[in-house]
């Protein structure tokens, strides 16, 4: 059985600088895996490889065993994926928006309704399905985007940064419905995240990245061992591994993304 991603001395080389550095890793079928790092430290890169969206400078990848460079058609249609713009349309309602990608994803008509259905349902969004999407909240936004991302039943679910700028109850609500994914399906759920909580409550498997490496993988329990700390948190282990104090809430990126939501909705 492959792995659902493989990563092999994987490099993103932008004129003189290497963004992602001759990394390394392997994620099972049904893992939920998150990269964690610093602002600029190459996951946004790494996951933009994987999507087929960037090509690596060198390395290899393989979704299920298929290699990227030769069967990236193919993969795309395995892989769904939420970026950290937004993307969904907010002068259209959730079901519209759903229906729409249905249509660009040339669904057979015969399942589209069947399959909107589902994705509301399990979204948590049926009552909301009619409403004009630029009057829903910044969670209800983020699982009608993660509900057009698997609408085609994808094998691998690629999220990035998937709770930036929402409140702790919405953040909440979107690790809900990551979980019922995972319960409920086979999904592969590729994350990155700045968020040590996330990292720690949804995740099987964390990559910490810094500066393009990997500074250390493994269960959060196994990296929190790493540190020789008996009562080590997730927070010390990054502080351990990159040598950096994770700023949460605040970054330039952060700001940018939370602007643009609060733009887009006024
Ligand atoms: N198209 C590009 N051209 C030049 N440099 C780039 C490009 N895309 C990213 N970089 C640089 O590569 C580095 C890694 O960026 P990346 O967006 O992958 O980081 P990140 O870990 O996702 O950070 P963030 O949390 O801020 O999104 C950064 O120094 C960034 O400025």
């Amino acid at each position: 059985m492959p792995y659902s991603i493989e990563v092999k001395d994987l490099r993103k080389r932008f004129g003189d600088y290497d963004a992602v550095n001759c990394i390394n890793f392997n994620i099972h079928e049904g893992e939920v895996f998150a990269l964690l790092g610093p602002n600029g430290a190459g996951k946004t890169t790494t996951i933009r490889m994987i999507t087929t969206l960037l090509p690596p400078t060198s390395g290899e990848i393989k979704i299920e065993g298929f290699d990227i460079k030769k069967h990236g058609t193919f993969i795309r249609r395995l892989i769904g994926y939420v970026p950290q713009a937004l993307s969904a349309d907010s002068t259209l309602t959730g079901y519209e928006n759903l229906l729409f990608i249905t249509k660009l994803l040339r669904l057979p008509a015969r399942e589209r309704e069947e399959r909107i259905r589902y994705v509301l349902d399990i979204l948590n969004l049926k009552d909301a399905a009619n409403r004009l999407v630029r009057e829903y909240s910044g969670g209800m936004v983020r699982r009608l985007e993660i509900g057009q991302a698997i609408i085609h039943r994808p094998r691998i679910l690629v999220l990035d940064e998937p709770t930036v700028g929402l409140d702790p109850v919405a953040r909440h609500n979107v690790w809900d419905v990551l979980n019922i994914l995972r319960r409920e399906t086979s999904l592969t759920i590729l994350i990155t995240t700045h968020y040590m909580e996330e990292a720690e409550t949804i995740c099987n498997r964390v990559a910490i990245m810094n500066r393009g490496h990997i500074a250390a993988l493994g269960t959060p329990d196994e990296l929190k061992a790493m540190t020789g700390k008996s009562d080590a948190t997730l927070e010390d282990v990054f502080t351990f591994f990159t040598g950096n104090q994770l700023e949460t809430g605040g970054s330039f990126n952060e700001i940018r993304q939370i602007r643009r939501r609060i733009q887009r909705f006024n």
